[in-house]
């Protein structure tokens, strides 16, 4: 059986196979200040009291703080349903971005089932979660009865072989995207593996679970390990409940051939990547792209905006300068990745190099808040997606990148990897 097959199997309490139709009950359930109103919305047509206040996380990051009435008037609904429904755990503007604050504060752990008013939801498979995102109804409904139907998905086991060092976990993910191809697992549930998998950290893990759904993936998962408990210990989860989780866990054998299919990347002798203008699956070897003038670079999202990529940036831009004709617009995924960043003395290197900071939160990603593009302009970002019009400007251009290569960029004002 394949990891999917398995977790929902616990989960249910016997076995189900793809393509069956499986009624579940939800562990944890997200939304955020985007979302929270049009799911509260449907929510009210159906009921008035959530089915479990303490399983509902609410978490502000896609336009803080508020950058128009519009987004202000969506927060203060927002706000309204989390008081008058009791909700436990309100992570409010300053946070940080949703996916990177359910981990930090420990709700995230390996078996559950979550579901997310977020269509990247999917970057919590990284603990062997079944985590996947919904529209406002399916929200909705999800408040309101704490269950909802699943189609057990067909998977595609991808095994990351080999070694090199110029290889970043976004490298990686760039590379599976463009052999996969945006529409290559649509419903299905992408299972990472692999030696390269194993020897990398929790927030490398994050990135690639985090990509599934720009394949069209419903979950991004990977088996949890002595690093996921690791992890855990570090967020609080209490010794008692890790030694249950261990007791529980989940093994996959990748001999089984039950995978829909089967795709083994070799890393050793592979380019950085990059994905081209309009599509994360356009992807390019940077030699292909080294030169191409960029006005902006944005480091920062639930994909690349954690503690590991933030030191990675520092070490680059240590000592240097954004070139003049770039923009560099630095931030960390969450208020807790803000404040070790400044104790490292990352933060200091990023405004002596000439970076702009802003507050933990989505910020430029998804183009309705900070950081628009002008018509013509070019953009090197660290995100997860890089369609026409997302940064706020359908006459823009963005690649994608890993934070590495996005640093060094910002001080040659061109794509490079030197
Ligand atoms: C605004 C929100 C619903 C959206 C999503 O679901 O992914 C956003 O986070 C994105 O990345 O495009
Ligand atoms: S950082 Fe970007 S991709 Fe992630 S949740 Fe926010 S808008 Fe979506």
């Amino acid at each position: 059986m394949t990891l999917a097959e398995k977790i929902l199997s616990k989960k249910l309490g016997r076995e189900v196979c793809e393509g069956e139709t499986v009624e579940v009950d939800i562990d944890l359930v997200m939304t955020h200040d985007g979302t929270t109103p049009l799911s509260a919305k449907a929510f009210k047509e159906m009921t008035d009291k959530v089915w479990d206040n303490e399983k509902i996380v609410i978490i502000f990051d896609h336009n803080v703080p508020a950058n128009t009435a519009k987004a202000a008037n969506m927060q203060k609904i927002a706000r309204e349903f989390v008081k008058e429904q009791g909700i436990k755990y309100f992570y409010p503007e300053g946070e940080g971005i949703c996916h990177q604050v359910l981990v930090e504060k420990g709700h995230v752990k390996p078996n559950m089932i979550i579901a997310g008013g977020d269509s990247h939801t999917c970057t919590h498979g990284a603990f062997g979660a079944f985590a996947t995102g919904f529209g406002a109804t399916d929200m909705g409904f999800i408040y309101a009865t704490g269950k909802t139907w699943i189609k057990v998905p067909k998977t595609i086991r991808v095994n990351v072989v080999g070694e090199n060092e110029r290889i970043t976990p976004k490298d990686v993910i760039l590379r599976i995207c463009k052999e996969v191809g945006r529409r290559g697992a649509t419903y299905m549930a992408l299972e990472y593996g692999g030696e390269v998998v194993r020897r990398m950290d929790m927030e490398g893990r994050m990135v690639l679970s985090n990509m599934a759904i720009e394949m069209g993936g419903k979950v991004g998962l990977i088996e949890a390990d002595e690093k996921t408990y690791e992890y855990l210990r570090k967020v609080g989860v209490s010794g008692e409940e890790i030694l249950n989780l261990k007791k529980n866990a989940i093994r996959v054998n990748e001999n089984e051939e039950n995978y829909h299919k089967f795709i083994e990347i070799d890393i050793t002798d592979m380019e950085e990547q990059i994905a081209c203008p309009h599509h994360p699956d356009n992807v390019k070897d940077v030699s292909e792209v080294v030169g191409t003038p960029i006005d902006q670079v944005f480091i920062g999202s639930c994909t690349n905006g954690r503690l590991s990529d933030l030191r990675e940036v520092a070490r680059v831009l240590k000592g240097k300068k954004v070139h003049k004709d770039v923009k560099l617009i630095i931030i960390p995924a969450s208020k807790k990745v803000f404040l070790d960043a400044l104790k490292e003395g990352l933060i200091e290197i990023f405004i002596e190099a000439g970076a702009m900071i802003c507050t933990p939160g989505c910020g430029p990603c998804l183009g309705a808040h900070q950081g628009v593009l002008a018509d013509g302009e070019v953009c090197l970002s660290t995100t997860n997606r890089n369609f026409k019009g997302r940064m706020g400007n359908k006459n823009a251009e963005i690649y994608l990148s890993s934070p590495t290569i996005a640093a060094k960029s910002a001080v040659k004002g061109y794509i490079t990897n030197e």
